[in-house]
Parts: structure tokens; sequence; C-alpha cells
């Protein structure tokens, strides 16, 4: 037995440092978002250091339950997620109170049928305070439905992925909302699509890829809803969380809300929606540009190049992993390391890609993930589009002073991922490793420090204009692509290493 089924119901450089020349560079003196709550640990080169977001009493009270039920039901198909996503029957001190009557054998587990007797008392299933939501906008064969496509099977298999929409569509219950400290999920305004499965909650950069779909199946408004609610999460937090859950908060993941609104945008010519997500786009802007975030690398003239690097405000195992990351841990016996390398992996999940290898110094040992000492590629690719878009933005907003200074701001970034991460011998623009993440004042750029091996990463910059404009370099660099062994029969690989890894 592994878990009861009742809970699986499906509807249910130096950090600061801003000397460069980006026109928009924030002072580490002069954080715009002050975390609220944030814990500063100690800055010292050997120890973990960076904020740390606390979470809520329910999200840790649940991370003892997710230990409890993985001594008792055992490892196999045990996932721990669910445990973070149950909400609470009653209060907390109620549960908390139930959990610690419970007779425990000596490893800490309980019997099973006290445990499901348990959480059936106390809880609701994982998933059902996200509930149905038809959406409004869905037809079975929208008009102007992919013109392109000819072939009647091909056409036939797309309405059919079309359809699903209908299965993925939710929304919040009112109950999240009336009493959000039993809920895990963070209530949300308007309707969701989730990924599905064991994701029922809302993903950042996931929503990307489902506004495109949702443009293609021309249902605007579901495509402005969940735009809508990642503007609601900025004005909340300060960035967009990696999730629409409590034990997300701590983290991001790839910024691509300004290429959601901009799609949107350029389908439905919306005023409103351009001028509604400019202030949270430019909150985010400066979340992903200062402090920890933001590095600046030298180049052998003394000019600062400033790019941005994933960095989780989290030192502790990710509660949704909790079990999994203190496994992965158990041989790191300094404490002050654990830490450090639960912040490394909580960072990579702010990547998207958990895990690859390409946040490993040895890709054979994942102790050695150092995701904080890598300038990567394709986040500073994403954030050149976000100062692209903004600019966009603001000009068909009517503000020239923001939209110049963004542009002027692309152009500085284009030229660091230029100096930084180009390698013309290659044809690719590649990962910078940090000579040492947190400690020292400068770091000069070396060759040496260019991650030679290859991801589909390295080629994300062709996705930006500014890059794709240019015939001859989009030429070598589809030469590179075409040799570099990624190219599959059905699509690109992320590396050449299959170490079992997700990406
Ligand atoms: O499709 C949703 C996301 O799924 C993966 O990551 C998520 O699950 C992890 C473990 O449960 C979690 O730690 C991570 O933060 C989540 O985003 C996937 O790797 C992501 O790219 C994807 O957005």
């Amino acid at each position: 037995m592994s878990t009861p089924n009742h809970l699986l119901h499906p509807h249910s450089l130096t950090p600061n440092q801003s000397h460069s020349e980006n026109p928009l560079a924030i002072s580490s003196n002069d954080n715009p978002f002050p975390i609220k709550d944030v814990e500063q640990a100690s800055s010292s080169c050997s120890s973990d250091s960076g904020p740390v977001v606390p979470t809520t009493p329910l999200v840790s009270f649940l991370e003892r339950v997710q230990e409890t039920a993985l001594q008792t039901f055992g490892k196999f198909n045990f996932d721990p997620k669910l445990y973070v996503d149950l909400s609470l029957k009653h209060d907390l001190p109620a549960a908390e109170d139930g959990f610690d009557r419970l007779t425990r054998g000596e490893n800490g587990s309980v019997s099973v049928e006290d445990l499901n007797e348990y959480l059936e008392k106390y809880f609701e299933g994982a998933g059902e305070d996200l509930v149905y939501s038809e959406p409004e906008d869905y037809v079975p064969e929208p008009e102007g439905f992919l013109p392109k496509v000819k072939n009647q099977e091909v056409r036939s298999w797309a309405l059919e992925v079309h359809s699903l929409w209908k299965n993925l569509s939710r929304k919040v219950s009112s109950e999240v909302r009336d009493r959000p400290e039993l809920h895990t999920l963070l209530p949300l305004p308007q309707p969701v699509m989730i990924p599905g499965s064991r994701f029922r909650e809302v993903y950042y950069w996931d929503s990307y890829w489902v506004i495109r779909g949702l443009l293609a199946s021309k249902m605007y408004d579901t495509a402005k809803a969940i735009a809508t609610n990642l503007i609601c999460l900025i004005e909340e937090y300060g960035y967009v969380l990696n999730g629409a859950r409590a034990y997300y908060t701590t983290r991001s993941q790839p910024p691509l809300l300004s290429a959601m609104v901009c799609e949107i945008y350029k389908r439905t010519q919306d005023h409103e929606l351009a001028r509604k997500s400019l202030p949270a786009l430019i909150k985010e802007y400066q979340f992903w540009n200062s402090g920890i975030h933001s590095v600046t690398i030298q180049d052998a003239e003394a000019s600062g190049h400033t790019l941005s690097r994933y960095y989780a405000m989290w030192n502790k195992p990710r509660p949704e992993s909790s079990t999994i990351d203190k496994e992965s841990a158990s041989k790191i016996s300094n404490a002050s390391d654990k830490q450090h390398f639960y912040r490394e992996v909580a960072s990579a999940a702010e990547s998207g890609w958990d895990f690859s290898t390409r946040w490993m110094r040895d890709h054979k040992d994942f102790a050695t993930l150092a995701t904080t000492s890598i300038l990567p590629v394709d986040l500073n690719t994403f954030i050149l589009g976000m100062e692209l878009n903004i600019a966009f933005l603001a000009k068909v907003t009517g503000d020239c002073i923001i939209s110049e200074r963004f542009s002027e701001a692309s152009l500085v970034r284009k030229k660091a991922m230029e100096s930084v991460f180009w390698n013309a011998e290659m044809g690719q623009w590649l990962d910078y490793w940090l000579s040492n993440s947190s400690c020292k004042d400068a770091q000069t750029w070396e060759a040496g420090n260019q991650n030679q091996k290859i991801f589909a990463s390295n080629f994300i910059p062709l996705w930006i204009e500014s890059f794709h404009s240019d015939g001859f370099l989009v030429d070598k660099v589809m030469r590179s692509l075409q040799s570099s062994g990624l190219v599959c029969a059905s699509g690109i690989a992320t590396s050449l290493i299959n170490s079992g890894e997700q990406w």
C-alpha cells in the first residue's frame, strides 16, 4: 500500500554589484522589492549565504506528515508532493494534535490503518481545492483553427489536443479565499490551466506554452486570465512564483511573462492588458536584475557586463520533495554545506531544468550541483526578451521614456551576452562558470570559464530578434546546431549526456 486513494482525487561576482552600463541598473542599497520577512544568512565564503524566505506553518507541518507517510507506506509509488498538497479540514493545531497522538514504531512509522484514518479525518484530498471550471471561450472547432494544417489526420489530432483544454481548466475554490491558512494552494482571481497529473497548480514557465496553445485555439479570454493571475503574483510577491503554492514562494522560474503578454497583445491588441502589465513587468525585471540574481563580469578592457543567474531564496529541502532532498544530502555531513547544497537544488528548480547535468560540476555526482555558480545563457536570453518586450509594451501604451530606457538596456545585455557567452569557434553561446559564487568583489572574464558542454540552451538566443535578424550569424549557429548531436528524430535533446535526469 502506498498512498490512500482518496488523496489522489483527480479533480481534485558578487551579489549586489551594480556598476555596469545598464541604464536601469539598481544599486545594492536601493532594492525596490524588500521581500517580506526575509532571513539574511551570514555571508562567509565557506558557508551558505543569501536570503531565505520563510514558508508557512502549514507547509512545515505537512513536511512532517510527508516524512511519516514515507516511513509508513515505503518508497514504492511514493509521491512526496501529494502530502504538501493536502488541505486541512479543521485548523492546524487540531491536525498537529491528532498527529502527535499517533502511536509510532521505532523508525517513526505508524500503522497503515492509523495513518489512513488520520489523513481521512483531518485532510481533504490533494487537488480538491482546485475545482473544475468550464472554459467559457472553448468551442470544439474554433473558426480559423490552424489554417495551414491541411492534412485531415493531423487536423483531427490537433483538434483532439485542443479538446484537452476542457480537462485542464480549473478555478481556485472559494474556500481557499475564505480560509487561506488551511491550504497550500494560493488563491488566484482568474481560472487557471494546470499541467495535470501530480501538478495540481499553475506553473510559471509552463504558462508560456499554455498561452501559445490557447492563442492557437482562439481562447483569448482564457489566455488573458492566465497572464492576469501571474501579474497578481508579482503584485503580491514582487516576482512570479515557481508555481501557485505556499511552498513555491521561495523561488521563481524562467521569466517569460513579458513574452506571454506580448503574444496576447499581438493577437488581440488589448491595450488594457498591456497597460496593466507594465508596472508588474518592471517590478519583475528589478527582481532579476538586482541583489543575489545579478553578477558583473569584467572583460579584458575592464568594462563591466552585468548578467543574471538563478538563485533561490531557500537553503532547506524543497517541501514538495523534502524526503528526496534529505536523502540526496545524506552524505554531506557539515550543516552549512548541506544548506548550500539545498540552495543549489532549489535554484536548479528555479531554472525549470530540474534536474540536469548542466548544473553539476561532475555530471555523475548530483551532490556537485552548483546552479548559483553559473551565468545561464537561457535566463539572460529571456531577460533580454523581457527588455525588448517591456520597450514594446511601453511604446504601444505611449510611455516613450520607459520604452527608450528598456531598448537601451537590451543593447547593453546583448553586448554582455556577446562578451561573456559567445564562442565564435563553436558558433554557440555558452553558460559561464563563476570563479566564486559569492565571495569575490569582481570577477574577470576567463575563456576557460565558458562551459563547452553542449546543451539546447546554447542556441536559445536565436529566439530573439536582435540575434536572429543577423543572417550570417543565423547560418553559423544553425550549422553548429545541426552538427551538435542534439537534433534527434523527434525533437531536440537538452544535452548529450544520458544521465537519467529529467533535462
Ligand atoms: O510542469 C511543471 C514543472 O515540472 C517540473 O518541476 C516541478 O516539479 C518539481 C518537483 O516536484 C519542483 O521542485 C519544481 O520546482 C517544479 O517546477 C519541471 O522540471 C519544470 O520544468 C516544470 O515547470
